[in-house]
């Protein structure tokens, strides 16, 4: 298996404030990469930093190498070109990235012209080939349709037929299906499952689903303020967790429901410190 990305010693600061401490780990190919924890833990952060995206107080140590480029020595014109080309990024709130007074078709063919298809004809076929493998045409949604039209799901394939539109080797998705039902949901992963495998596509799957993580994401990473307490195989995470906090994670999980976004966790005292430790 080939290293797709490799984040190493990644550190970020707003100011003198950590925001994420020094992390490695590496995504390979083609794999699903999970990365949970509690609300401010520095999830996005890290998503945003990686595509290149962090507000300008944010400042950055360490290395992000994708596709052997080291991201951090890249001019915001290439970087600016290897997302949506290269890495792709999805999010929870379709409606924000989709122009609400735009035909779906015209969308994805300016993602389409944007990363260098040039062609009328080949863009409108391309485009409907990528209609037809979100599951869209079959759904009887045409190139036509506006996002209004859709319903949340249908969005989001919307946004992934954008997102896969140039055969990305690293797919971002930030808590990409946490606004949908369990059954959309999931039908929505499995396509990404599917997209995945056909483009020997990386995900890396940022969610607090631990259920869903569970079930989609060979490799997981456990954050807290900031830090990485544990990483490793998924189904290796959940059935034998190391970390007391990874142990605290999971077993408060369980008593709640799968789609709850996970909170701060009263964790007795003595085991932070040994967590801190
Ligand atoms: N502009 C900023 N200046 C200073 N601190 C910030 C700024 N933006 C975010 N933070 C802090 O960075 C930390 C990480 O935030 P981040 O949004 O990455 O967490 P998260 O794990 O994605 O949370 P959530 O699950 O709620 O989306 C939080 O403590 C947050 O308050």
């Amino acid at each position: 298996m080939s290293v797709v990305l490799e984040v190493r010693d990644l550190a970020v600061q707003a100011g003198n404030i950590d925001i994420l401490h020094p992390m490695s780990f590496i995504v390979e190919a083609g794999q699903t990469i999970a990365v949970t924890g509690e609300s401010g833990s520095g999830k996005s952060t890290l998503a945003r930093a990686i595509m290149g995206l962090l507000p300008e107080e944010f400042s950055l140590t360490g290395e992000i190498i994708f596709e052997n480029q080291n991201l951090k020595s890249l001019p915001e014109n290439t970087m600016r070109h290897l997302r949506g080309n290269r890495i792709a990024m999805v999010f929870q709130e379709p409606m924000t990235a989709l122009n609400p007074i735009r035909r779906i078709g015209n969308q994805i063919a300016d993602t389409l012209r944007l990363h260098g298809q040039t062609s009328g004809h080949d863009i409108k076929a391309r485009t409907q080939t990528l209609l037809d493998r979100v599951g869209l045409t079959k759904a009887g949604v045409s190139q036509k349709a506006y996002p209004h039209m859709l319903s949340g799901g249908q969005r989001q394939r919307v946004l992934l037929a954008m997102a896969i539109a140039c055969r990305p080797s690293l797919l971002v998705a930030d808590e990409f299906t946490t606004a949908l039902d369990a059954r959309t949901q999931a039908e929505i992963m499995v396509l990404v499952e599917e997209l995945a495998r056909e483009n020997n596509m990386a995900v890396l799957l940022i969610s607090h689903d631990l259920g869903l993580i569970r079930h989609y994401a060979k490799n997981t990473v456990i954050m807290r303020n900031g830090r990485i307490v544990e990483s490793g195989d998924t189904e290796q995470i959940f059935t034998a967790p190391s970390h007391p906090y990874t142990q605290a994670l999971l077993s408060v999980s369980l008593h709640g429901t799968r789609h709850e976004p996970l909170r701060p966790i009263p964790v007795p005292a003595a085991i932070y410190q040994e967590a801190e430790a």
